[in-house]
């Protein structure tokens, strides 16, 4: 199994940046030697995380099967937004988990839609009433259905620290008022989008994270779209409000990871130990299911 943590060395490219479960690279001007500055290479690891570690065992498929489940939300968001995606035409060592993309201006906002109240935002709601300045009708609990998805941003904080929330004013006061509204909409109508044909095929995203870029003034989709990485995926059948929901991808490492049977402490603060293999083979299925569920493909 290749070893997750060091960037791959990949000829014709150079390593940018590397992310919790995903890297980024430039392709080299044969010409020059240098970095190109108009496209770049994300490639998506096999890692995962969960409760704020990276664990130390990948999941096997787990980076084609979000990459490919991503080209093809692309391709359903066609219709509401342009976006980055240039090729597939990728070096043989990341094939399948790597997409070429248009290198853009990105818009320095994490822009997150939420459908349903839970994490961060239920927080918010029990303390305030309300969630980015958006009132919320009361007596509402974790898990509930929220009367239509909400523009809910946050900062793009440095990778181990946590995003956080901010009021749609201080996005105004980011990018301009205009700017803000496009991509408040485009976010709000991405998740809408979503969850009618996540939904039908007995999947909920309870939110999404989604980021922009402009091409000149257009504004372009960006990073990943609507994949159990960027959003709360919950099984239909299983939902409940009252309580946290079950991940549709990530129940299995967490009951686990929260199990006697790993001995670990989730309040210790050490690494979580390594999987079994039976929780990493149920996790891979259950990202398979996922992207089969929704592109009616076979992986
Ligand atoms: N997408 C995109 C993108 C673009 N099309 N143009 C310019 N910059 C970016 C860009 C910069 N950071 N990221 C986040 C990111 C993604 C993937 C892997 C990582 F390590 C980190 C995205």
């Amino acid at each position: 199994m290749p070893d997750e943590t060091v960037p791959l060395t990949l000829p014709g490219y150079a390593h940018v940046y590397s992310g919790k479960v995903r890297d980024l690279y430039a392709p080299v001007d044969p010409a020059s030697g240098q970095p190109r500055g108009d496209q770049l290479l994300l490639v998506a690891s096999d890692r995962i995380s969960a409760f704020d570690f990276i664990l130390d065992s990948p999941i096997p498929d787990k980076g084609e099967v979000l990459t490919r489940l991503s080209l093809w939300w692309f391709s359903q968001l066609e219709d509401l937004v342009a976006n980055h995606v240039i090729s597939t035409d990728v070096p043989d060592a990341v094939r399948g988990r790597a997409v070429l993309v248009e290198r853009l201006e990105m818009l320095p906002v994490e822009c997150v839609a939420r459908a349903y109240l839970t994490g961060g935002g239920l927080g918010e709601y029990t303390a305030t009433g309300a969630v980015s300045g958006i009132a919320l009708p009361a007596g509402l609990v974790d898990g509930d259905r929220l009367p239509g998805p909400i523009f809910t941003p946050s900062t793009k904080a440095p990778m181990g620290e946590h995003d956080e929330p901010i009021p749609f004013s201080a996005v105004e006061a980011e990018i301009g008022s205009d700017l803000a509204a496009r991509v408040r909409d485009l976010t709000v109508a991405i998740l809408k989008r979503g969850n009618e044909v996540a939904a039908a095929r007995g999947i909920l995203l309870a939110d999404t994270k989604v980021e922009f870029g402009l091409r000149g003034d257009e504004v372009v989709l960006a990073d990943e779209v609507l994949t159990p990485d960027s959003s709360r995926f919950w099984p239909a059948d299983q939902w409940e409000p009252g309580h946290p929901q079950p991940s549709f991808d990530k129940q299995f490492v967490r009951e686990w990871l929260t199990s006697p049977a790993s001995g670990w402490s989730k309040s210790s603060g050490e690494a979580p130990p390594a999987l079994p293999e039976d929780v990493v083979a149920q996790t891979r299925a259950k990202y398979v299911e996922a992207f089969e569920r929704l592109t009616g493909e076979t992986f």
